[in-house]
């Protein structure tokens, strides 16, 4: 019977951290797997290759686990960005009047940019969905927006400031009945909670690395491609997504790899996917539905605390379980100086513009003792009004 939290498991700093939707602490199996592969690059050189081959493929079973889908639909490969440039080069093909890209106006800018990039191209518009509360979508506006024009969709799976959670199957079916394709970016609810991309039918999702499954600064992305799309060789090819059988053979003529793994580019990096493979480790055998209750439990607990002892904080981020990410937002006018005066104090949340306060327990090593912590001292000072002497100037708050 498996005991929570897994601090054991970690690197644990000094302090209470709740940043862990932007950057997770360090597994030490992350860390000893980073080891390994710096001895075999110090004793085997080039050699080292034997191993390092098929490394990125070898993650997939796991990764597969973790976002519902075949080990062959997803690969270890990028950066969310990238991946979503690769992945709408291939499958958005617009068609007479279905030509316009869709998503929503609270999305992460990234995916608004990569979106707004193939539209000029293609000389399409990006339509978004608007909010009405700036703070969430509702799904009925995505419904709205899907008209005969839209000819693909992508939409966050837990919005990035609110912590909203949309439901991914519904509106993957409702995209289909659209006639639109759908991807996913599943930035901040990969490794927090499961998922089921190929059961929905989704055409394709991305991820990154880095928050919940704590394997680093910059760790590689992932993505997801429905088999249904296996038959399409990816737009933006590289020699790494060649058949590994035939890559060396070095031939003009590319030859894709089976399935996702086909929209890897080029050489991987190694170290970095050492970390992530050592970071998979945390996952492996881990109950993803006990994982999820923890996170709602302590997400529970801190929105209670909040609506008790923090009134003039607002949650943004909604109460209902089937629509909440592992994150809690709280709205205030002076967010980002709480934030840093908070970091003073040795308790780690981040800032979002213009008024977010974020707190991520991470069901993985959070306490909930850290969470009445955190909300004793936010109240001190919004008591005391001390957080407006706080250095403001960090440019990644
Ligand atoms: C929802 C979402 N998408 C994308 C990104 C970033 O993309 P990339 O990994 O390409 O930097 C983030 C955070 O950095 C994010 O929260
Ligand atoms: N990706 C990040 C980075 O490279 C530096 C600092 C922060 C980040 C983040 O992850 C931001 C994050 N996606 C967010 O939800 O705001």
């Amino acid at each position: 019977m498996l005991v929570w939290p897994r601090r054991e498991l970690f690197a644990m700093p000094e302090g209470i951290y709740l940043d862990g939707n932007s950057l997770g602490l360090m597994p030490l199996s992350a860390h000893q797997a980073v080891l390994r592969r710096l001895g075999e690059w110090q004793t085997q050189a080039v050699s080292g290759w034997d191993e390092w081959f098929g490394l990125a493929e070898s993650l997939s079973p796991a990764l597969s686990r973790l976002v519902g889908a075949e080990p062959r639909e997803v690969i270890a490969t990028g950066s969310i960005t990238a991946n979503l440039h690769a992945l709408l080069a291939t499958l958005y093909r617009p068609q007479g009047e279905r030509k316009h890209l869709l998503a929503t106006a609270l999305d992460f800018p990234t995916d608004l940019y990569a979106m707004q990039s193939w539209a000029r191209l293609y000389g399409a518009e990006l339509k978004v969905v608007p909010s009405r509360d700036g703070q969430t979508i509702h799904e009925d506006d995505v419904r709205a927006a899907l008209g005969p024009d839209i000819a693909v969709v992508l939409l966050p799976t837990v919005l990035y400031r609110s912590g909203q959670l949309l439901d991914v199957a519904g509106l993957t079916q409702l995209a289909h009945q659209a006639g639109a394709l759908i991807g996913w970016d599943a930035a901040h609810s990969i490794g927090a909670m499961p998922h089921d991309f190929h059961g929905a039918g989704a055409d394709f999702a991305v991820w990154c690395s880095y928050k919940y499954l704590n394997a680093g600064p910059g760790a590689p992305g992932g993505l997801f491609v429905h088999q249904r799309h296996h038959h399409l060789a990816p737009a933006l090819s590289g020699w790494w997504g060649n058949d590994k059988g035939s890559q060396f053979e070095m031939t003009a003529q590319f030859r894709p790899a089976p399935g996702a793994a086909a929209y890897q580019q080029g050489t991987p990096p190694v170290l970095a996917l050492a970390a992530l493979d050592g970071a998979l480790e945390v996952f492996e055998h881990l109950d993803l539905a006990a994982l999820r209750a923890r996170s709602l439990a302590l997400t529970d607990l801190l929105i209670e605390l909040a609506d008790q002892h923090l009134l003039e904080m607002r949650v943004i981020t909604p109460r209902d379980h089937a629509r909440r990410g592992g994150h809690v937002s709280l709205l205030h006018p002076e967010a980002r100086a709480l934030s840093a005066a908070l970091r003073t104090r040795g308790i780690i949340p981040d800032y979002r513009s213009p008024d977010v306060l974020r707190l991520a327990p991470i069901a993985l090593y959070t306490t909930e003792d850290e969470l009445c912590q955190t909300v004793r001292v936010l109240r001190e000072l919004l008591d005391s009004g001390a957080h407006r002497s706080a250095d403001v100037s960090n440019p990644v708050p």
